[in-house]
């Protein structure tokens, strides 16, 4: 697998500072969490080492080479990316969509084969949405929809996935599914990198972390590292209560008195 790395990386938020070149490795079998308050740059980030924008500084490397130089039908085969938003703009059922994932595999003219259809079908059982199979996406509630996206990007079997609040929508049941999923994706060697607003479920599923200040400040490292009260609540202008359970930390907001 081919690791994707951020070298001397500065995203483009316009109007704010540089603050930290990023310097990290997604390397195989991690799962990492991205975690800062609203506007800190994580979707940007997201977009970024994705290649859909342009850094302002530094580089993005796949396998070593800069994701300019590499053909995108090649960064498809290797990046998988789950949006935050999406826009269903025209009308698809969930099998269809689900083989878009299959896309970046086959030449441009080519149909989806038996076995194209086998992969989207086990993909849409893992996400529980199988039995929504026909019914056109812009008519799911926003979790079945988050899980079909899910869903598409496992059709598109990439090593390296990239998430925006995937939990978003998902009831806990769903979500717990949902990141068990991305743990077996981890497990059988690839890599996971999402952004999660719950410090919950970072904590509790993520061996990496990525702290995001709003000014561009930054850390990254080992989740027990970073897992530090007083930085935690530097990075959300929160207090927070600490207290240990099933061996791992879980963190409550403080209430105002
Ligand atoms: N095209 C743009 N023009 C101007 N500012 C932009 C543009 N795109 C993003 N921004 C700003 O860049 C900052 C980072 O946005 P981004 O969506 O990456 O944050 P985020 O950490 O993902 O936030 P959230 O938690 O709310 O999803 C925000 O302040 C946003 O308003």
């Amino acid at each position: 697998m081919n690791p994707l790395q951020a070298r001397e990386l500065i995203i483009d938020i316009p109007g704010r500072e540089d603050g930290k070149a990023l310097n990290f490795t997604i390397e195989p079998g991690q799962m990492w969490g991205v975690l800062g308050p609203n506007g800190a740059g994580k979707t940007t980030l997201l977009h970024t080492l994705a290649g859909l924008l342009e850094p302002r500084h530094g580089s993005v490397l796949l396998g070593g080479s800069s994701l300019n130089e590499i053909k995108r039908r090649q960064i498809s085969r290797q990046l998988g990316l789950v949006f935050q938003e999406r826009q269903d703009g025209f009308p698809a059922t969930v099998m269809e969509t689900a083989l878009i994932g299959r896309h970046p595999w086959l030449s441009p003219w080519q149909m989806e084969s038996g076995d194209d259809e086998r992969f989207a079908r086990q993909a849409l059982e893992q996400l529980d949405v199988a039995h929504l199979s026909d019914r056109l996406v812009n008519t799911l509630s926003g979790g079945e929809r988050q899980r079909v996206a899910i869903a598409t990007v496992l059709t598109q079997a990439p090593d390296t996935w990239l998430l925006d609040e995937p939990t978003n929508h998902l009831d806990l049941h769903h979500q717990v599914a949902v990141l068990q999923l991305l743990t077996e994706q981890a497990r059988s060697g690839r890599s996971v990198f999402m952004c999660l607003h719950d410090l919950n479920l970072a904590a509790r599923w993520c061996d990496h972390l990525l702290l995001l200040f709003p000014n561009g400040e930054a850390c990254w490292g080992p989740a027990k590292q970073m897992l530090v009260p007083a930085a935690l609540e530097r990075l959300y202008d929160q207090e927070l209560l600490t207290v240990e359970v099933d061996g791992a930390p879980l963190f409550v907001p403080k209430k105002a008195q």
